[in-house]
């Protein structure tokens, strides 16, 4: 860990992003949804929208993955004042865990598992690094699982646990009942250590690659595509559900 990284996103410099955010816009956010792969068009839905660039915003990330806008739109949605994160930030990415959960001191996310299992943490990666490396478990989400199924008729519902993984690490787990992912421990781990209500949802959009030998990969393109395609006939219904429980 190099001094740089302990500068770079001191509390001082989150500070900073906030109060720049606020001398920027009147909106006052309840809710924060970070959208994933292929789910970027869940930004579209805020009215009143006032929106920035990351390049723009002092000490912020940038995205680098393909279809992820990096926009940071803040807007209502039902008369609630909301942000959305068009575009989030990977340890594959070569980003540092003090950048990638950057945002997250500031607000929220989007993703369904009550639990979820941080495999970076064989790679010695804490999202708490340099912060408070003794709070490292907890219980994630709001469970809001069975009220979902009940108010929103979107795709199936299911609770699975999640399962982070890096690229370099897809192979080393053999789960049954997982969802797979790149994302999202981090900045629930986060989020839940600043005392906000977490609630998560996942779209499956592919198969994972589980063939311990094989050297095929996540397909991006796949995940996009898949992304869009549910988003068009759910995000109404979708949208309802993270107001009902904000
Ligand atoms: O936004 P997330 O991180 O959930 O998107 C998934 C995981 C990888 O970033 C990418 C793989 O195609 O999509
Ligand atoms: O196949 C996958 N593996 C890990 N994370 C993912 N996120 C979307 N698809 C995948």
């Amino acid at each position: 860990m190099t001094i740089d990284c302990i500068e770079m996103y001191s509390h001082e410099d989150c500070q900073a992003t906030a109060d720049w955010l606020r001398s920027q816009t009147a909106v006052h956010p309840l809710v924060g949804i970070v959208c994933g792969s292929g789910l970027g068009g869940l930004a579209d839905a805020l009215k009143d929208q006032v929106a920035f660039n990351y390049r723009d915003i002092p000490n912020f990330p940038q995205s680098t993955v393909h279809g992820h806008a990096g926009r940071l739109v803040f807007g209502t949605l039902k008369g609630r004042p909301c942000v959305c994160m068009q575009g989030r930030f990977h340890l594959y990415e070569g980003y540092p865990i003090q950048k990638v959960r950057a945002p997250y001191n500031t607000h929220i996310l989007a993703r369904a598992s009550p639990k979820h299992v941080n495999n970076t943490a064989l790679c010695h990666v804490n999202s708490l690094t340099l912060w408070n490396a003794k709070a490292r478990t907890l219980i994630a989400f709001t469970p809001v699982m069975f009220a979902l199924k009940l108010k929103a008729n979107i795709c199936k519902v299911q609770q699975f646990v999640h399962l982070m993984l890096d690229q370099q690490l897809k192979k080393q787990h053999k789960c049954t009942s997982c969802v797979l992912g790149m994302s999202t421990v981090h900045e629930v781990i986060v989020a839940r250590h600043c005392g906000m209500r977490v609630f998560a949802l996942s779209l499956i959009t592919n198969k994972a690659v589980m063939d311990y030998d094989s050297e095929e990969k996540a397909n991006h393109e796949e995940v996009l595509q898949t992304g869009k395609q549910r988003f068009l006939w759910s995000h109404e219904k979708l949208y309802l559900t993270f107001f009902v429980f904000a």
